[in-house]
């Protein structure tokens, strides 16, 4: 990865800390951003000085437009910052229902769109995150099922549209990070991955590995691909978050 430049949305935290590591570990330059400046800050201490940490909201969309189009040649983006809370449809109001499309889907079209240029510049790569088995419905998570399906959709199209660009759709299943922690009770975690048919979590180890992989090149072959980086748990029967 050497020489090349990758951008990290929510590199602050959990899946995105990992991946900005592992890229600059492998010797890319990263940007990486998130809206809290001192988790960004913790992950450029870790990373040394190939990070640079950029405080931003994604949602906001001329500073997020402005920032991208400022970077130029961009070879590999990742689009890792989303996240939802669980609830019943029936109790997902309109703006609950708009904050998680926003963030999980509309947003990420939108910076997509921001970095076109500098992608097709450099030939380069988009990796977004979706969560394990969208398509297949997810109880609790209605809103956020429906934006992450749409995500797999959207890389499917651009991969038609954008001459020269790969993207891919990485679809953890469960990764053990603080911020899932906070939104699900341990013992909901504990039987998701219980009826895992690998019976085992996916490590935050493994998904940044996955990015890098895709980042490097080694599926230069595939485009718009959705891969379930889930231990199976999509192909059992689809997550209920609600019981
Ligand atoms: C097999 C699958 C396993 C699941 C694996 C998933 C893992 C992960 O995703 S790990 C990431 C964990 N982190 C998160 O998910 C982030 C936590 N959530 C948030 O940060 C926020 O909820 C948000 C960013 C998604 C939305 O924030 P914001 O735009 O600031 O929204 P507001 O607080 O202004 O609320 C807007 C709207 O939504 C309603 N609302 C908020 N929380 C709930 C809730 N728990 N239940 C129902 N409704 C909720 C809120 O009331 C507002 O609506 P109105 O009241 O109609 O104004
Ligand atoms: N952990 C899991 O089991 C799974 C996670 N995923 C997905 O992987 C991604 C990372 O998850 P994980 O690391 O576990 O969770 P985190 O909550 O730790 O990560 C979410 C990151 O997104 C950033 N973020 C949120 N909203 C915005 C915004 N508006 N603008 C910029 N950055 C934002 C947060 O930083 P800040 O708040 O500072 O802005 C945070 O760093 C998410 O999309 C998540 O839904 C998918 C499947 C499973």
């Amino acid at each position: 990865m050497r020489g090349r430049t990758a951008l990290v949305t929510g590199a602050g935290t959990g899946i995105g800390r990992a991946v900005a590591l592992r890229l600059v570990e492998l010797g890319a330059d990263v940007v990486g951003v998130g809206r809290r400046p001192e988790r960004l800050a913790e992950t450029a201490r870790l990373a040394g000085e190939r990070f640079e940490a950029t405080p931003l909201d994604v949602r906001d969309r001329a500073a997020a437009a402005a920032f991208v189009a400022g970077l130029g040649r961009l070879d590999l983006l990742v689009n890792n910052a989303g996240g939802q809370f669980v609830a019943p449809a029936a109790g997902i109001s309109r703006r609950g229902f708009d904050a998680v499309a926003d963030l999980n889907l509309t947003a990420l079209a939108a910076l997509l769109q921001a970095a076109r240029a500098g992608l097709t510049t450099a030939g380069g790569r988009v990796v977004n995150l979706s969560l394990s088995a969208p398509d297949r419905g997810i109880a609790g998570l209605a809103h956020s099922a429906a934006a992450r399906a749409g995500i797999a959709a959207l890389t499917r199209s651009l991969a038609r549209e954008w001459p020269g660009v790969r993207l891919f759709c990485l679809a953890p299943g469960t990764v053990l990070t603080a911020g899932v922690g906070d939104e699900l009770p341990p013992e909901v975690l504990a039987r998701i991955v219980a009826t895992t048919p690998l019976g085992r979590d996916t490590s935050l180890a493994e998904v940044a590995e996955w990015v890098a992989a895709l980042g490097s090149g080694v599926a230069d072959a595939v485009s718009g691909a959705l891969i379930e980086l889930d231990g199976g748990s999509g192909l059992v029967s689809a997550a209920s978050l609600t019981g």
